[in-house]
């Protein structure tokens, strides 16, 4: 029987298994339900045989995901909903497109942003079109990835840059993140489904077995990562129902700048 999924679309293709935040209104922008159905949706993945990549987009043109909803974020307890440490299992998704044995391709467009950035960085090789921007938004929205958003971010970019990024909250172009490591290829807009694509059936050329073990192997080195974010995601649940971090959940949704000044 065909999964039935709401907020995802999930398809499996000549090339990859499709997977894409269909949540186009809000950005794509995550809650509870898109967390738990890409979870199940990158364990479906992981045990596909036809193919060896999964490309991970966004519905729509505006953006492959900006983060946690935060409409949804303006509840009375601070938290997302009603499952894992912060209301939506975050953490798990992280580490399911880790451990899928897959090669995880984002394709980007428009606005990769907060924990959507964080989905780009973590996927194993990211396709940009040329109108994409990345970037945090966590200390401007009472909001910080204490994982692989931050941690691993370095490991790509290096120390300096991840520091600026998660510092100074600014967008980069397709162009910029090209520079910095976070981007493998950028293309015309009209041509990004044709280069994952291509991609994909370079990739599905190859033997299924040492892709998988290639994967595992580069993951090894940064597998200590899981354990701060798990850990970190603890402080975070602290952090979200604190009235500083409501503050800039406030302030996003009502369109101001935050006041973080007495918090200092
Ligand atoms: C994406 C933007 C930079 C776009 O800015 P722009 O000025 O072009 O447009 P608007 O700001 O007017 O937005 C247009 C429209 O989209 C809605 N929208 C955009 N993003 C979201 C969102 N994330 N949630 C809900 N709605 C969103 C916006 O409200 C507008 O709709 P209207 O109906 O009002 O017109 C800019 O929008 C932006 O910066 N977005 C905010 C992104 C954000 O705050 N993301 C959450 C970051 S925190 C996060 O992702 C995260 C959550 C966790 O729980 C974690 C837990 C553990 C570890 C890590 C976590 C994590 O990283």
């Amino acid at each position: 029987m065909a999964q039935e999924f709401k907020d995802i679309l999930y398809e499996v293709g000549e090339n990859a298994v499709r997977i894409t935040i269909n949540r186009p209104d809000v950005f794509n922008a995550f809650r509870t339900q898109t967390v738990e159905e890409l979870i199940q949706a990158f364990r479906m993945a992981d045990e596909e045989k036809s193919v060896n990549t999964v490309i991970f987009g966004g519905a729509g043109d505006k953006a492959f995901c900006t983060g946690g909803d935060q409409k949804v974020h303006l509840s009375e307890d601070g938290l997302y909903g009603p499952r894992g440490m912060v209301g939506l299992p975050i953490e798990e998704l992280q580490s399911a497109i880790r451990d899928c044995r897959k090669v995880v391709i984002a394709r980007v467009q428009g606005f990769a942003i907060g924990g959507g950035n964080v989905f780009a960085t973590i996927c194993d090789l990211t396709i940009a079109s040329e109108n994409a921007k990345f970037g945090q938004v966590g200390p401007k929205v009472g909001s910080v990835d204490p994982g692989f958003g931050t941690a691993y971010l370095a490991r790509i970019v290096g120390e300096k840059k991840a520091r600026e990024i998660w510092f100074l909250c600014r967008r980069y172009s397709a162009q910029e993140a090209l520079a910095m490591g976070l981007v493998n290829k950028v293309v015309a807009h009209e041509q990004l489904d044709a280069e994952c694509e291509a991609w994909a059936a370079e990739i599905n050329a190859l033997s299924p077995t040492a892709i998988a073990i290639a994967k595992r192997s580069f993951n090894a080195d940064s597998e200590n990562i899981r354990g701060i974010s798990f850990m970190g995601v603890a402080a975070v649940k602290g952090y979200y129902q604190s009235e500083e971090s409501r503050e800039g959940v406030r302030a996003f949704n009502e369109k101001r700048k935050p006041d973080f000044k007495k918090y200092a």
